[in-house]
């Protein structure tokens, strides 16, 4: 069973009294195995924030369904999808969503917290997460006190901290420079080839090119897709920025 199935997805957005509407979603189908790492790319307005926010359960279908190891989203009461998210998705973000009153250790520790977790075994979580993504001397310190990487890194910590089943990150090298977006997406790919599932929307080719594999999103469905099928990450990239290419001359993609 793969870990996470995304099936016949639709999503009209009307306005509040029923005029204008808008199809962010026409038919989306993909599934992810446990261990892939998916970037999913697509043109401003090709409903990939829309796809994110329903696989992350902040917002609901118009149709279709998403399934998480089987079980559909559709069941979750409202009661319970906050807790389901801290239990089973990790979120990264483009701004990073850091809380500024807060050391970066306990912006780590949030998610924790609010799962009641004793002190001692966050701690003992914390330690290798820290070490991996290169904070462990920076735990004390607020966010506005370190790079924007530095912020990335620890906001990935806090991802993993729960140990989720699935990483769901939204741009996370936007807001970086070359050198920080590099480094991060090294942590990424170590990070995938540690077992961790991941899932990624850029806009970003050189992102992308670290993916096991890259979804193309156009007018709300699945156009096109790449396997990295043994290629480089060079050779990834090359194949991607053709691709895109294509797509936004409107042409058809054939292997
Ligand atoms: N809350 C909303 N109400 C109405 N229309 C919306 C809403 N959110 C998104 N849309 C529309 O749905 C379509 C898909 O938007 P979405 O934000 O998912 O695209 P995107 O691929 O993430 O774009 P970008 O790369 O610019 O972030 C767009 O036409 C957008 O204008």
């Amino acid at each position: 069973m793969a870990l996470l199935e995304v099936k016949n997805l639709k999503k009209i957005y009307s306005t509040r009294f029923g005029g204008n509407q808008v199809q962010a979603l026409s038919d989306v189908n993909f599934s992810v195995e446990r261990g892939e790492y998916v970037a999913i790319m697509g043109e401003s307005g090709s409903g990939k924030t829309t796809l994110l926010n329903i696989l992350a359960a902040l917002d609901r279908p118009t149709s279709g369904e998403v399934l998480l190891n089987g079980k559909s989203l559709a069941v979750i009461k409202e009661a319970n999808i906050a807790e389901f998210r801290r239990a089973n998705l990790g979120f990264v973000f483009q701004d990073f969503n850091l809380l500024d009153t807060f050391s970066l250790e306990d912006n780590i520790f949030l998610p924790l917290v609010l799962a009641k977790m004793p002190y001692r075994e966050m701690q003992e979580r914390i330690l290798p997460i820290a070490d991996k993504l290169e904070i462990s001397g920076l735990l004390k310190k607020y966010p506005y006190e370190v790079s924007g990487g530095q912020k990335q890194r620890a906001a990935v910590a806090r991802a993993l901290i729960t140990n989720p089943q699935l990483i769901l990150a939204d741009e996370p090298t936007g807001a970086l420079d070359s050198k920080a977006s590099d480094h991060l997406l090294d942590l990424f790919s170590d990070i995938n080839k540690s077992g961790q599932t991941i899932l990624m929307v850029t806009h970003s080719t050189k992102a992308a090119s670290h993916a096991s594999r890259v979804i193309f999103i156009k007018d709300g469905r699945v156009f096109h897709q790449i396997y990295r099928a043994g290629m480089s990450n060079e050779e990834l990239y090359e194949k991607i920025s053709n691709a895109l290419v294509v797509i936004a001359a409107g042409g058809n993609i054939s292997e």
